[in-house]
């Protein structure tokens, strides 16, 4: 793993976007795999003004989302689509026919489960995964207990997960208990290159475990210590647990 600690938070955004927007610039029709939550906003905010300002184009980007709630309606306030569109999607020129995210509100999710994959494949993998982390070690929304041979499939979200997401639905009782989620294996093999952002305090403990830590399905982030092109950006206060930064680390301080 390569490890990067930024200063703050703004800068973390910064070094994360101008990675993805130097990549789409060799690579017009790259392959991005997304993250929601609150991590990643920063990012997709200097990612657009990388579009507005230089031009950056997305017309050929393919995207692929971590996961959705299961129950809810892409137009739903809090679904996964709705942030996207607000966060990210409306702001550049992406098509929409690029865009995928998992659809929560549809029967037969075990068959969108495995189209889901299928797509991937098709479109030749992930060239840069995204990932925020939980404060309990989660990627996409494989809690522990995941397995790395887990594809793309429903998942229960944990008490400590429903809880962290209740300030999105104003009450804990209205958050989902599922979700649809791309799988470690998914992620493990379908990612050329993964970006991983941590930000804050909260953070500190899973990013300590991921890196340090043994590898183990208590701690779904540890298992991305399985793939070989990962990059953590961690800004002070996530990094700030970190025991040592190890040989096996290549370590830059920015
Ligand atoms: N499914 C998402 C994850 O993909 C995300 O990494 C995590 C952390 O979110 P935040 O960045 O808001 O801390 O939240 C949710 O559970």
């Amino acid at each position: 793993m390569e490890m990067i600690v930024a200063k703050n938070y703004e800068e973390l955004s910064q070094i994360s976007a101008q990675m993805i927007a130097e990549f789409i610039q060799k690579k017009q029709d790259a392959v991005l795999g997304l993250a929601t939550g609150s991590t990643p906003v920063g990012m997709y905010k200097k990612l657009i003004g990388y579009h507005n300002k230089e031009g950056l184009d997305f017309s050929k980007i393919i995207t692929f989302n971590l996961d959705e709630y299961v129950g809810i309606s892409p137009n739903h306030p809090q679904s996964y689509h709705k942030f996207m569109k607000e966060t990210f999607f409306s702001h550049i020129n992406i098509s929409t026919s690029n865009i995928h995210i998992p659809r929560g509100d549809q029967p037969q999710i075990e068959k969108q489960c495995e189209s889901y994959e299928q797509a991937i494949k098709d479109a030749g993998g992930i060239d840069i995964q995204v990932l925020g982390i939980g404060s309990n070690g989660h990627i996409g929304f494989n809690e522990p207990g995941s397995s790395p041979e887990e594809k793309t499939r429903v998942v229960q979200l944990t008490e400590s997960t429903i809880q962290a997401n209740a300030r999105f639905f104003g009450d804990e009782a209205l958050v989902p208990r599922l979700a649809i989620s791309m799988g470690i294996k998914t992620i493990l093999e379908s990612s050329k290159k993964i970006i991983l952002l941590a930000s804050g305090e909260e953070k500190a403990n899973a990013v300590q475990g991921m890196i340090e830590g043994e590898i183990s399905t208590q701690l779904p982030a540890s298992l991305l210590q399985l793939h070989k092109n990962v990059i953590v950006i961690a800004d002070q206060p996530a990094a700030k647990n970190l025991k040592m930064i190890n040989k096996s680390l290549n370590s830059v301080y920015v």
